[in-house]
């Protein structure tokens, strides 16, 4: 359930006169998502989805509406906020902010096909293409400055072996990337199956950016091949791997350090989710009851990614 904050027709029909998208027609809830009340809104102009931010850094929302807006503007597929007759995007609703985007078309791709794929890693090339020149900085909230700190806390409620490998893991990113400087560039942060939508073998949208930060690029792409390109029992399927990271790379071909540090930056990113879920369970509970995610999948992804060779970078 994704409606935290309910809000009536005549609160949406009014606060759709800010705008020039039309009149009111329906509002619905949607049931989806964890962390914002999410509505399909519905006008004689088209279709349009209405973001009630619930919780989070909302210093940060301005970040977001400019990174969105940017990549609006360089064509990428991503809902572009939708800005007030006076030029404005950021608003509040119901004591909330809030944002509204169009609707973005199609459905959350469970098992992506080969072209699917490749439509992904060709959005994501164009994406880090151009978000090398964004202005605007966020600095990434879960990178190996979190993961050093952070990771103290769960410690205590793993068992041996998993604490041993956590900590000797973070040790070798540490200094696996000691000194060395990755392109970096405006990110998505999160970008899985379900942060996308496709109509067919079109990619209509990228959505949820609220995980989108300055960083390296790398970590992007390997957030997005460990979700993307994993099997059911975490290994490394090599067709869905080549698509994707052979479309990304004729937009941005990859550099000798990303190259070297590749497969670490597979490994650092599964230990991410790994922390990022075992901190929800064990020490920041959400303050809305909903299905955490499970942190045992991701401790699987970082067992295959250690112990099975990782397939080769295309050229
Ligand atoms: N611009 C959009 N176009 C189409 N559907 C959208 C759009 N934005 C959000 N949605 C739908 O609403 C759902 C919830 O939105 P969103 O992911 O922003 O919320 P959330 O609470 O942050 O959820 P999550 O748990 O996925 O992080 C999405 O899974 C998607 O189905
Ligand atoms: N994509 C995240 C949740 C949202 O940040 C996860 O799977 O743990």
């Amino acid at each position: 359930m994704a409606v935290f904050t309910p809000l009536s027709d005549a609160q949406v029909a009014e606060f759709l006169e800010r705008f020039n998208v039309g009149n009111l027609r329906s509002l619905k809830g949607v049931p989806h998502g964890t962390e914002n009340s999410t509505f399909f809104v519905t006008t004689e102009r088209g279709e349009w989805v209405l973001t009630l931010f619930e919780q989070g850094e909302f210093e940060d929302l301005p970040f977001f509406v400019d990174l969105l807006d940017y990549l609006d503007a360089h064509d990428l597929p991503v809902p572009g906020p939708i800005h007030d007759r006076q030029g404005v995007a950021l608003q509040r609703l119901a004591g909330r902010p809030a944002l509204l985007f169009p609707r973005m078309p199609g459905a959350h791709p469970s098992a992506p096909n080969l072209a699917q794929c490749a439509a992904l890693g060709d959005a994501l090339g164009r994406m880090h293409l151009v978000s090398q020149r964004f202005q605007g900085s966020r600095a990434n909230p879960r990178d190996l400055d979190w993961l050093n700190r952070r990771h103290l806390e769960v410690l205590a409620f793993l068992d041996d072996a998993d604490r041993a490998l956590m900590q000797a893991e973070i040790a070798d990113y540490t200094l696996a990337f000691e000194g060395i400087s990755l392109p970096r560039g405006a990110i998505h942060g999160d970008l899985f199956r379900d942060n996308t939508l496709y109509e067919g073998d079109r990619l209509g949208g990228i959505i949820d950016f609220y995980n989108g930060c300055t960083g390296e690029l790398l970590f992007d792409l390997a957030i997005v091949i460990n979700d993307w390109a994993s099997d059911e029992d975490g290994k490394l399927n090599a067709e869905r791997y080549s698509a994707i990271l052979g479309a990304y790379v004729k937009h941005r071909p990859l550099d000798a350090y990303e190259r070297r540090l590749w497969s670490t930056m597979l490994r650092m990113t599964a230990l991410r989710y790994w922390l990022s879920r075992l901190l929800v369970i064990h020490v920041d509970p959400p303050a809305h009851d909903i299905t955490p995610h499970d942190p045992a999948r991701f401790r699987l992804l970082l067992g295959r990614r250690l112990n099975a060779e990782i397939p080769p970078l295309p050229a």
